[in-house]
């Protein structure tokens, strides 16, 4: 697909809001807009009470941009209040105490975090996990980013997870790493009206109900930002720690620092910080440039009494390793990219931590 996020972008400014009377894009709501070879995607994030006279705009939003021949566009609502009808899951919420409860057979569990969309933090996920496999560590990873699940299609991993007892959800797996998805509980193309006590009772259900079997170690590929997910994760489940991905941006890390502060709020210990994007090499001639600037996460980390984890290039072949369904740990193990993951895992496992 030749479109880009930009003619996404100037779509979306054709169609009305009709609540505010501006385009979508003006009025705020396109939130999260992925534009890649699989689609577009994107969030609207509405009041509740507007959510019919919005439908409208979406379903305009979605057909004029079938129209420019994308053939999957998945545009999902989100609101915050209560929800009428929780999402296809199956069996039953189950009210959780207030305090961290264990999930059972899991030693550890370990966020992916990042302030800021797009920095990396599902592909960096993605690669720790199938790393951390590759170490002979019985790996999970969980798929919280509801705002664009990418996990199903960074680890090759399709269809839908069976309930045979409709009480539990049987995760799926590929590359020794055992998955669970909310992208795997919605169809794609599928509008979902995510609101945040029906995200919160469905993070709950993949933390408890699925069958993760005995793990040394859970990854939570977070949503970025500061929100709703990551206290429920820090508040209802022994965290043992968070990893924070950033870009050298400034603007990606004022964003990381707010994700450490909120992490040092819930008191849960921060086992560093990744620079992803650190430098560019090109796949050609191998000439590395600092696109984004440098070492302004080595920085920061210092600042914030932090340790940073690694620099992870730009690189085109960990994005088709991730499109193409198998990460670079897994796809090229040898490679330069994949050492960088590899050796994250390695530290990981020598601190106790993974
Ligand atoms: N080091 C890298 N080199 C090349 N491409 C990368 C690298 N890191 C990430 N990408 C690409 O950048 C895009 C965004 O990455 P990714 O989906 O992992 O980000 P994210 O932080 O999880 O985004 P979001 O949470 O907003 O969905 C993807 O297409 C991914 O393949």
């Amino acid at each position: 697909m030749s479109v880009t996020r930009e003619d996404v972008l100037n779509v979306l400014k054709t169609v009305k809001d009709p609540v505010s009377g501006k385009d979508l894009v003006e009025a705020g709501l396109v939130r999260a807009l992925t534009v890649d070879e699989n689609g577009a995607r994107f969030v609207m994030e509405i009041d509740p009470a507007k959510a019919s006279v919005l439908e409208t705009a979406r379903a305009e939003a979605e057909a004029k941009l079938k129209g420019m021949g994308i053939e999957k566009v998945s545009v999902a609502m989100t609101a915050h209040s209560a929800a009428p009808k929780p999402p296809e899951l199956k069996g039953t919420a189950r009210p959780k105490p207030a305090g961290p409860e264990a999930i059972p057979g899991v030693a550890r569990i370990i966020a992916v975090a990042s302030g800021k969309g797009g920095v990396g933090k599902s592909t960096v996920s993605a690669n720790l996990a199938t790393a951390l496999a590759a170490e002979g560590r019985k790996v999970g990873l969980l798929d919280a980013d509801v705002y664009g699940p990418s996990q199903p299609r960074m680890l090759g991993v399709t269809g839908r997870p069976a309930s045979p007892d409709n009480k539990t959800i049987l995760p799926l797996r590929n590359h020794g790493v055992t998955m669970m998805s909310l992208g795997l509980m919605i169809q794609e193309d599928e509008a979902v009206v995510w609101r945040g006590p029906m995200l919160m009772g469905a993070l709950q259900q993949m933390l408890f109900q699925v069958q993760w079997g005995a793990l040394d170690v859970l990854i939570v590929d977070l949503p970025p930002g500061t929100g709703d997910v990551q206290m429920t994760l820090a508040q209802k489940t022994n965290l043992n720690g968070a990893i924070v991905v950033s870009t050298p941006q400034d603007i990606a890390l004022l964003d990381a620092r707010k994700g450490i502060d909120m992490f040092k709020k819930l008191n849960v210990p921060i086992f560093g910080l990744i620079e992803n994007m650190s430098t560019h090499i090109c796949s050609n001639c191998g000439h590395e440039e600092h696109i984004f600037g440098h070492g302004g996460v080595a920085k920061e980390a210092e600042k914030m009494g932090v340790p940073l984890l690694a620099e992870v290039p730009l690189h085109l072949d960990i994005r088709t390793a991730s499109d193409g369904g198998a990460p670079i740990v897994v796809s090229q193990p040898d490679s330069p990219q994949a050492q960088v993951f590899r050796g994250i895992a390695k530290q990981l496992i020598a601190d106790g931590r993974a």
